[in-house]
């Protein structure tokens, strides 16, 4: 029977049935595992949450991705597992492939990667979100896609909830990434409306842990670099000059990399870490709630209190600078999560002065500095 959805397409109720599942997954031989597509899995939240679902040895997973931001490093510790698999695929093409689950997250997400290439980045989130509602359409799986507070855009209501419609600068040097995350919002719907898709929307507000590109751009991932750098440069001066303390320290305050706040330095966010965002993008999709659901911290913080927390917490000689700020930069950002609580029963638990040294160990590494006993 046809299925009734509130603002379907009233004049065609067979387009509204859900497609059927893969006669495959009726088959007397056919394993009952659940097939899993990650796009952008190989990228900062999509590896987690690989890691995550691979934990389920129900699950088998499959990873899309173009590598433009993310990494196969990443995803190392599965690459040869029996159920997993990585395809170098880009979302713009169609992709053929049975499957029940697709997470879609493929996307540059850092403001520094999705300006560089704007004209790519809305046909990565237009086409490439048309593409994978095409393949949920086809073979019947559920979509999520991973949307974000950037829909609404420098928000005039603050907190954020769900029912904000945003304020979006349309033709700005962000909307490639704004307007196209709206409008991939807008094909979910769509397709669900018309094609009885089953669809999850997440709105993720800033999530940072471990595995962020270290010159990723984005705030939480150049503090802790910076921090991390500032301190190479003051320990290695001072292990060679250790006779003459100040000089060493006068040449550390020249040359080490500083905090870089972008002005005012007054803005908010609020962070969230990325364990938290996992379950919550999986808890959604687990769910029986379409959304959009905020998924983020409510902590919120200016960025000035960010530069001071990670000063304190990592390196208490850095320096902190204030420079340019880019167009467009949103004022002030922070979830609603009431919807996320009640219908997902999910808050996050992390606060940022415990993530933040998790990350820490992760960049450490990766930069090749140890901490100072
Ligand atoms: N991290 C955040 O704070 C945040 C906030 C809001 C929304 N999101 C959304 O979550 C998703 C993941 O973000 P992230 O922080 O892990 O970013 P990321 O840049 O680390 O990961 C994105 C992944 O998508 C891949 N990709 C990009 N374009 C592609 C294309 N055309 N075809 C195939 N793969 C492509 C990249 O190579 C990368 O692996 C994105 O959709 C982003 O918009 C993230
Ligand atoms: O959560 C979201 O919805 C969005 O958040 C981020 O966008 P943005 O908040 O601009 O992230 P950052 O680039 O980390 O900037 C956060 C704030 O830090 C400031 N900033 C950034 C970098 C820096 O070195 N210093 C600094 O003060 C920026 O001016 C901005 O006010 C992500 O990059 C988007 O992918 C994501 O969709």
């Amino acid at each position: 029977m046809a299925k009734e959805y509130s603002n379907g397409n009233q004049n065609s109720p067979a387009a509204r049935t859900p497609p059927p599942p893969s006669p495959l997954r009726f088959s007397k031989f056919f394993q009952s595992n659940m097939r899993i597509l990650i796009t952008g899995g190989a990228g900062f939240i999509g590896s987690h949450l690989v890691d995550k679902l691979m934990e389920n040895e129900k699950n088998e997973v499959i990873v899309a991705d173009n590598y433009f931001t993310g990494s196969k490093d990443n995803l190392k510790k599965w690459i040869g597992h029996p159920r997993f698999e990585l395809v170098r695929h880009d979302v713009t093409e169609p992709l053929l492939i049975e499957v029940d689950q697709i997470y879609h997250l493929a996307c540059p997400a850092s403001p520094i990667f999705y300006k560089y290439n704007p004209v790519k980045t809305t046909k990565t989130n237009v086409i490439g979100t048309l593409n994978m509602l095409g393949l949920a359409k086809r073979v019947g799986a559920r979509i999520l896609l991973t949307s974000t507070s950037e829909v609404y855009g420098d928000p005039l209501v603050h907190p954020q909830d769900e029912s904000y419609w945003g304020n979006v600068n349309p033709i700005g040097v962000r909307s490639c990434y704004d307007e196209g995350k709206r409008v991939a919002e807008t094909l979910m719907f769509d397709y669900h409306r018309q094609h009885g898709i089953e669809i999850r929307i997440a709105r993720i507000f800033n999530t940072y842990g471990p595995r962020m590109n270290i010159d990723d751009g984005r705030v939480v991932s150049n503090f802790i670099a910076q921090a991390i750098r500032g301190l190479v440069y003051f320990y290695s001066t001072y292990a060679i000059l250790s006779s003459i303390e100040l000089f060493s320290y006068a040449i550390h305050l020249c040359s080490g990399e500083s905090l870089t706040v972008q002005a005012p330095g007054t803005q908010t966010r609020s962070f969230c870490y990325v364990s938290d965002m996992v379950y919550g993008l999986i808890r959604l999709m687990e769910g029986d709630n379409t959304g959009p659901i905020n998924i983020g911290n409510p902590g919120e913080f200016t960025m000035l209190e960010l530069a001071e927390t990670v000063k304190e917490l990592i390196n208490p000689e850095v320096e902190i600078a204030m420079v340019e700020n880019t167009p467009d930069d949103p004022r002030q950002r922070k979830p609603v999560i009431t919807k996320a609580n009640e219908l997902l029963g999910w808050e996050p638990k992390v606060k940022l002065r415990d993530g933040l040294p998790l990350m820490e160990e992760d960049f450490r590494l990766r930069l090749g500095v140890a901490r100072k006993k």
